[in-house]
């Protein structure tokens, strides 16, 4: 026996690449494609498979990555929440020892590409634009689902409109104030979505996505800002504002710095024009807003990178 005490413990598949083909139209020529990314965790009565070795609670991963497939065929990947969503319910009502289930999910867009010779559409290019992300827990002690939903690798640019000044000033300080600068940042947002959203049947995930990216980009563009962390708050709040669903958004925002090249030595003036865009090292504001007297529930301790 141990002395010591075994805390929290899950185990499942990690990223378990699948891609899942609809055939629509008249002889299923028209093809819908989803990319996903799907990692399952178990969590439960497992105690003993850690202390002795005994499996007799344990249900494979080799099984929990079947099982990921075969839903995709028996139940249709509608959106990344819907699919996570029946994972999830599934292992905690198939299995007493399963206790909760968390469900992580990565989407890799793509963008159909028009032949202009045939009607058929089955042909794709990979947008480079963000990774759609979902992570789903569902808890059968509770029967609570939580799902918080977001993006990564959204990378955006304001070429004006941004100053930063008024900052405290101490003996290592060596920024000088902005007055003009570029604003440019690699967004990583997570929102939390409300328990009846999340319970309703016929929520629409994919015009959600749709709504809380368009709203968090409108707040970045419209924003004259002072600082990054005011735009921050300006997007999230945007997004508390317009979409009733969502009850907190979390944002790490690493802020890509640009700096003015000096030109002096060539005998030119730099009117802000000309920029070095630095690779790293980079700010990095991160904070959450959650709607008034909801507890926040998104972890603020993951270790996000630009
Ligand atoms: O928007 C900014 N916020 C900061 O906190 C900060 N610190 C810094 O050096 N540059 C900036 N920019």
């Amino acid at each position: 026996m141990s002395k010591h005490v075994l805390a929290q413990n899950q185990y499942g598949k990690a990223e378990n690449r699948i891609v899942k083909i609809t055939r629509k139209g008249n002889e299923g020529t028209w093809h819908d494609i989803r990319d996903l990314n799907v990692s399952v965790a178990l969590r439960g009565e497992f105690r003993d498979v850690h202390l002795t070795g005994d499996n007799a609670n344990v249900l494979p991963t080799d099984t929990t990555k079947n099982t990921v497939y075969a839903f995709a065929k028996e139940h249709g990947v509608e959106s990344p929440e819907a699919f996570g969503i029946a994972l999830a319910r599934h292992f905690v009502h198939s299995q007493p020892v399963i206790h909760e289930t968390q469900i992580r999910i990565e989407e890799y867009p793509w963008e159909r590409l028009p032949a202009p010779t045939r009607r058929e559409q089955h042909s794709f290019v990979r947008s480079g634009q963000e990774v759609r992300t979902t992570q789903i827990t569902y808890s059968g002690d509770t029967g609570q689902l939580q799902i918080v939903s977001g993006l990564k690798d959204l990378t955006v640019m304001n070429s004006t409109d941004s100053e930063f000044h008024g900052f405290i000033k101490d003996k290592y300080t060596t920024l000088q104030e902005a007055y003009d600068r570029i604003l440019a940042t690699k967004v990583t947002a997570r929102w939390a979505y409300a328990a009846s959203a999340a319970s309703e049947a016929d929520t629409d995930w994919d015009q959600m996505y749709k709504d809380v990216r368009r709203r968090m980009l409108e707040a970045f563009a419209d924003t004259y800002s002072y600082s990054l962390q005011q735009t921050l708050h300006a997007m999230a709040d945007r997004v508390l504002d317009h979409v009733p669903a969502v009850n907190e958004v979390r944002l790490n925002l690493p802020n890509k710095h640009h700096f003015l090249v000096d030109l002096e030595p060539f005998g030119l003036k730099n009117d802000n024009e000309v920029y070095f865009a630095a690779d790293r090292m980079y700010g990095l504001i991160e904070g959450t807003v959650h709607r008034d007297g909801v507890a926040p529930v998104i972890a603020t301790s993951d270790w996000v990178t630009a």
